[in-house]
């Protein structure tokens, strides 16, 4: 899980960490910059408001997917086939405008001798998607950490996604979903686990 950690190098020291007040201060100048008054009634709690939010909204920082995806069960009653969860909702921001993605995931591996619990996927989505993002290095991140803590067969993660900073604002185009895929082992050198997976996700 190390390598993990060294290739992408997201989480802030808390040594590098500001005070909530900074926090709060830099909430305020943004609100200038917006042209409001950050001293008018109805703002007067937003940059604690925000601060808080941000906590939340980016709690992935504070999380490591190899806790969660430490705890493994003996592969159930011979079961060796495909495990897919699929249509796992979730909200990221990107690295370059910090506006949401919203998106859904959808996560398979080929078990090895141990299943993970199902949760444990859903919330390795979280852990990299409560970070700011682009939809690439999170796909990548998901496949990486369940390829490098299970050792499964082969991982397949497929993400698609509105982007906010396409919607919002810029070239505004609404509607418009990105797709994006990492194929680890089986997934990437069978063609037929891939075609499977593809189904599986499509097959409503
Ligand atoms: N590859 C990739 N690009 C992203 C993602 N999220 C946002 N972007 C893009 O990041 C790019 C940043 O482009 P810049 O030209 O530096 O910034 P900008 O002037 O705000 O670009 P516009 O969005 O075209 O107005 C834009 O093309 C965004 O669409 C992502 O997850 N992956």
């Amino acid at each position: 899980m190390d390598a993990i950690v060294k290739n992408f190098p997201q989480t802030t020291p808390e040594s590098n960490r500001p005070t909530q007040k900074e926090a709060e201060d830099a909430v305020r100048t943004l609100l200038r910059w917006a042209g409001d008054d950050p001293a008018r009634e109805g703002l007067l709690d937003t940059p604690a408001r925000v601060a808080k939010a941000y906590r939340e909204l980016f709690a992935g920082y504070e999380m490591d997917a190899e806790d969660v995806l430490g705890r493994t069960f003996e592969e159930v009653a011979g079961y060796d086939d495909m495990v897919l969860v699929k249509d796992i909702p979730f909200f990221s921001h990107c690295e370059h405008h910090m506006v949401p993605i919203i998106g859904k995931a959808h996560v398979a591996y080929m078990p090895e001798g141990r299943v993970l619990g199902l949760s444990k996927i859903a919330r390795v989505v979280e852990i990299y998607g409560r970070r700011l993002q682009t939809q690439e290095t999170m796909t990548a991140q998901i496949a990486k950490a369940i390829d490098e803590t299970l050792r499964p067969r082969g991982v397949a993660v497929m993400i698609e996604a509105e982007h906010m900073c396409m919607a919002m604002r810029g070239v505004q185009k609404q509607g418009s979903t990105t797709l994006t895929t990492t194929f680890t082992g089986s997934f990437k050198t069978e063609p037929a686990d891939q075609a499977r997976f593809m189904s599986m996700v499509r097959g409503r």
